[in-house]
């Protein structure tokens, strides 16, 4: 999974390029107007009173820009991030101490905050609702506990998945913000920026050919980009073309809806050996030798948004649509 091109977690590659061609303010942050406009509105609230902001969940499949928002919100307070993540939080004193540390209203960012272990988990509830840890000094009848104060911040908690989130930390957070799956004219808009920051020539049709292909995902349109950008260089004379980009794309296997082998594998699977489904995503999973959670978190999510899967209590089924776009015979209604 990790080497698939269009997967939307984060690969080596995409790197040092991933971090310059995030946009830095909100105006400069494509799509998502809902959460955009909520957001703005908040962030101004909060320095009109030189408070903190709320703290703020942003749940969504990866690669749609929850690391990008939440450093632009920082950006916007005009205040210092301080990045860290669920699973590198190791013990409740390395809370503390990255909390002790922070400047009034900074934001503290927790990816994978779904990670966090349950004990760091109990030292962020009195931090957030009180901004105050509580010790306990000493050990056995004479053990007392003590409050200490924190500087007033913002926690800015991003996952890929929301469920997996304990209720009294989901409820700790002031403003959740689901980020959604980007249309073909935000991500075209996206992969024409980032050809600016990239100083490569691309035409417009070029530019939408990437963004049909692209999953919906920001960081899979950049990283297209890149693929058909060497292909044009090597091809064609370094202008990006329709054609150039569609040869590069099947290339890579990246077929007209973005779905690559390995989405190919698992509907094919799913209708060869299961009849289209219902099944269940570990027999899906085992079935490819694929992870279940892998499976859920990053091939589903694209594959119902384009209403190729339906999820239904008994296990996900293959649509019609999908048979169609796989050249199969539909079947008949049992
Ligand atoms: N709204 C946007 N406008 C322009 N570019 C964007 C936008 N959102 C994301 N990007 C681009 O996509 C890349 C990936 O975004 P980001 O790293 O913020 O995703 P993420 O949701 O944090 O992913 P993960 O869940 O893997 O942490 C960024 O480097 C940025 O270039
Ligand atoms: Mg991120």
């Amino acid at each position: 999974m990790e080497d698939r091109i269009v997967t939307a977690h984060l690969m080596v590659e995409d790197g040092q390029a991933e971090f310059s061609l995030r946009p830095r303010y909100l105006a400069e942050y494509i799509g998502q107007a809902q959460v955009k406009e909520n957001m703005k509105i908040y962030i101004e609230a909060a320095k009109l009173r030189q408070e903190a902001l709320d703290h703020v969940l942003l749940y969504g499949p990866p690669g749609l820009g929850k690391t990008t928002l939440s450093n632009i919100i920082a950006n916007e307070l005009g205040v210092s991030i301080r990045t860290t993540s669920g699973p590198a939080i190791e013990r409740p004193g390395d809370l503390a101490a990255i909390l002790s540390n922070l400047q009034e209203n900074d934001v503290l960012f927790i990816d994978e905050i779904h990670r966090l272990h349950r004990t760091v988990e109990e030292v962020l509830y009195p931090a957030m609702e009180d901004f105050a840890l509580d010790f306990v000094i000493g050990k056995g009848p004479s053990a007392r506990s003590v409050r200490l104060d924190l500087p007033k911040f913002t926690l800015i908690g991003a996952t890929t998945r929301a469920g997996l989130l304990s209720a009294p930390l989901r409820d700790r957070f002031g403003v959740v913000n689901r980020l959604e799956f980007y249309t073909e004219d935000e991500l075209a808009y996206i992969v024409s920026r980032t050809s600016d920051l990239l100083n490569v020539g691309i035409l417009g049709e070029a530019s939408r050919e990437i963004a049909r292909r692209a999953r919906g995902t920001p960081r899979i349109a950049n990283r297209l980009l890149k693929r058909v950008r060497d292909h044009a260089q090597v091809r064609g004379d370094g202008i990006i073309t329709e054609q150039l980009a569609r040869e590069a794309l099947e290339r890579i296997q990246v077929d007209p809806m973005g779905l690559d082998a390995i989405d190919h594998k698992m509907l094919h699977a799913m209708i060869q050996s299961f009849r289209g489904g219902p099944v269940g995503v570990d027999t899906i999973a085992a079935s490819i030798g694929e992870e279940s959670q892998t499976i859920e978190d990053v091939y589903e999510p694209y594959l119902m948004q384009i209403g190729f899967l339906q999820r239904t209590p008994r296990g996900r089924i293959v649509t019609h649509a999908a048979y169609r776009h796989l050249g199969l015979p539909v079947p008949e209604q049992p």
